[in-house]
């Protein structure tokens, strides 16, 4: 397969997820500006992290076609996520996202080629995973509360990233500076799933209530209603909070990736 396009494509991959560290207010995530309510990591993890994802897409485009089903993805994404841990001293900054971004860029490739929409080609592609069993805290906190692990979100093919990319859209017009624009997205991503990381750390009453008061921080913020200072201290509150959507943060890159190529 042969795309004069591809070393753009991947390139736009690459620049949504240092977007994603690297702006703020973020809540408790890493941000340029500050390590949120991260002790064990900052922006330098970020950065060493990132190296990985630029041969980690290559290998998915050069593999294309000795990629014959999902295992075969998953062996690259385990390799690729060893090598994650060796960068980042054994730190996990993009567990998440190596896991989605492998099944949405080689989703989109396939995509180019053949016939079907992303998100159709994502929902048959990610058939396998609905019988693979998972045994890990999140899963049980997921059956437990009747909450959709990550996993899910991939077998019914990214729902809410294309909500997301739509939302994003429409407060384009707003009169609101670019890193507020990339926080509302945030907020939307985090209200809109279950974050297993963060729910994981401050539990489901918490992230409960905190979903309902970042629906009413977006909605002032959407009306112009608070200075920066003011978004500011109710973002330090966050991070006091610990309030982290690692998983929010993933499907954030996901999102700025389809808006940097201009999906449609
Ligand atoms: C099958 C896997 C997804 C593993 O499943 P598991 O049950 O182990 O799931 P988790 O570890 O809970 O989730 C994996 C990561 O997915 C992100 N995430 C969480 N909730 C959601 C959600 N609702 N939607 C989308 N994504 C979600 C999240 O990753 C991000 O957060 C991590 C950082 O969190 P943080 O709290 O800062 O750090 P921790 O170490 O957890 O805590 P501290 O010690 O700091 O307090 C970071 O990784 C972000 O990316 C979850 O962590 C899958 O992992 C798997 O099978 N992988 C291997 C193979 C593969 O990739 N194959 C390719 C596809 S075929
Ligand atoms: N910017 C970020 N900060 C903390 N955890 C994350 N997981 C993914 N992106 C992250």
């Amino acid at each position: 397969m042969y795309n004069e396009n591809m070393n753009k494509v991947i390139n736009d991959f690459l620049k949504a997820i240092e977007i994603e560290f690297s702006f703020y207010p973020s809540l408790g995530l890493v941000s340029k500006q500050n390590s949120g309510c991260h002790f064990d990591m900052d922006y330098k993890t970020f950065q060493n992290s990132l190296k990985i994802f630029k041969p980690f897409l290559k290998t998915i485009y050069k593999d294309f076609n000795q990629i014959k089903d999902f295992y075969d993805l998953k062996q690259i994404g385990f390799n690729f996520e060893n090598k994650m841990f060796e960068e980042t001293n054994g730190v996990n900054t993009h567990k998440g996202l190596i896991f989605h971004s492998s099944i949405f860029f080689y989703c989109f490739l396939y995509t180019q080629i053949n016939a079907g929409t992303l998100q159709k080609n994502i929902i048959n592609f990610c058939k396998p995973l609905k019988s693979i069993p998972i045994k890990s805290k999140s899963m049980d906190l997921c059956k437990e509360y009747n909450l959709a692990h990550p996993t899910q979100i991939a077998i019914s093919g990214y729902p809410v990233v294309f909500k997301a990319l739509n939302y994003y859209q429409s407060i384009q017009h707003l009169n609101l500076e670019e890193n507020l624009k990339y926080f509302l997205l945030l907020i939307f991503l985090t209200v809109n799933i279950d974050d297993t990381t963060m729910i994981l750390k401050i539990g489901i009453q918490s992230y409960n209530n905190i979903k309902a008061d970042l629906n009413s921080l977006a909605i002032k913020i959407e009306k112009n209603e608070l200075s920066f200072k003011e978004i500011e201290e109710i973002n330090n509150h966050f991070i006091k909070e610990r309030v982290s959507p690692g998983g929010a943060a993933d499907l954030f890159v996901l999102v700025m990736f389809l808006k940097l190529i201009n999906y449609s």
